[in-house]
């Protein structure tokens, strides 16, 4: 029997609702997917920021991973909030361990408020260990800069550090321009394993409601990937996905609020 197609987000709980797993579960369902979900640290959070923060024990993520292998046909998987070395480690060996379909690989280190999600010295088993196992990876500007300890300013320097992280061994690369905040437009560079490239180029909406916007667009390429949309279509949803919803908000909380995910929906219709 074909069964819903499923997909799997493996990241930090985020109690504000706008970012890491529960702006996975919102986006991939949207996408008419079914979300599972490893929980890796669990933050107290709200858009003014992090005000605590928890790794969960080794032996219950793997747990996690094994309650879902005897139970889902899983078809495509992402992470979003690692923690530290360790944890790392683990969520490695288990993807290396099962077969979870394509990895959306978002390194989360820094978040918008300024709250350390990857401790520094996990950097290198996250280079090491978790970059040769994505299919995608999915940086924002930061990241991309501590990854390839380079500086990104031209268009050039997006190119040459998406060359450097594939040769890391990742296969597909974008590295997302949400950063460079004095720009009026919103451009990610995408380059395919097959060496093809592109800009991903949208408006720069004048906003601070930028909660969970790097979550929200690779949670939706996940789900896309999970209902088995070819990769260049579904990076297109997933920048379609994620211009409505910061282009359409919701006011909710009093600092950098979260995203609208309904909004695609009632924009596309679909
Ligand atoms: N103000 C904006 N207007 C339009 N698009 C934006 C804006 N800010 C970010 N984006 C887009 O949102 C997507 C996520 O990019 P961003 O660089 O914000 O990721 P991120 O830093 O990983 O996000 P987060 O850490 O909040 O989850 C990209 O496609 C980016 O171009
Ligand atoms: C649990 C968790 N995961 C990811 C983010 C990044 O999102 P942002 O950079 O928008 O704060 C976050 N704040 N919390």
């Amino acid at each position: 029997m074909n069964e819903f197609p499923q997909a799997l987000t493996i990241a930090g709980s985020d109690s504000g609702g706008g970012a890491g797993m529960q702006a996975d579960i919102k986006t991939i369902q949207e996408r008419h997917v079914f979300a599972t979900n490893v929980v890796v640290a669990i933050t107290a959070q709200n858009t003014l920021g992090v005000q605590a923060s928890l790794p969960l024990p080794l032996s219950l993520i793997n747990q996690q991973f094994a309650s879902l292998a005897t139970d889902f046909k899983i078809r495509a998987c992402k992470t979003g909030m690692l923690a530290d070395a360790e944890h790392v480690a683990t969520v490695a060996e288990n993807l290396r361990h099962y077969d979870w379909g394509p990895l959306t690989l978002d390194p989360v280190m820094i978040a918008k408020g300024g709250a350390q999600l990857l401790a520094d010295d996990a950097i290198d088993t996250l280079r090491t260990e978790l970059l040769p196992l994505a299919t995608v990876l999915i940086p924002n500007l930061p990241e991309t800069e501590v990854l390839t300890s380079s500086r990104i300013k031209t268009t050039a320097d997006f190119k040459q550090a998406a060359h450097q992280l594939q040769q890391m061994g990742a296969k597909n690369i974008i590295i997302k321009g949400g950063h460079l905040d004095y720009q009026s437009q919103a451009a990610d560079y995408v380059l395919y394993a097959d060496g093809q490239d592109e800009w991903l180029t949208t408006p720069r909406i004048a906003t601070k409601r930028t909660h969970g916007t790097g979550d929200t667009f690779s949670a939706c390429l996940t789900a896309e990937l999970a209902k088995g949309t070819p990769l260049k279509a579904a990076i297109h949803i997933s920048k379609a996905f994620i211009q409505a919803a910061i282009a359409n908000p919701i006011t909710v909380g009093h600092g950098h609020g979260p995203t609208n995910h309904w909004a695609y929906q009632e924009v596309h219709h679909d």
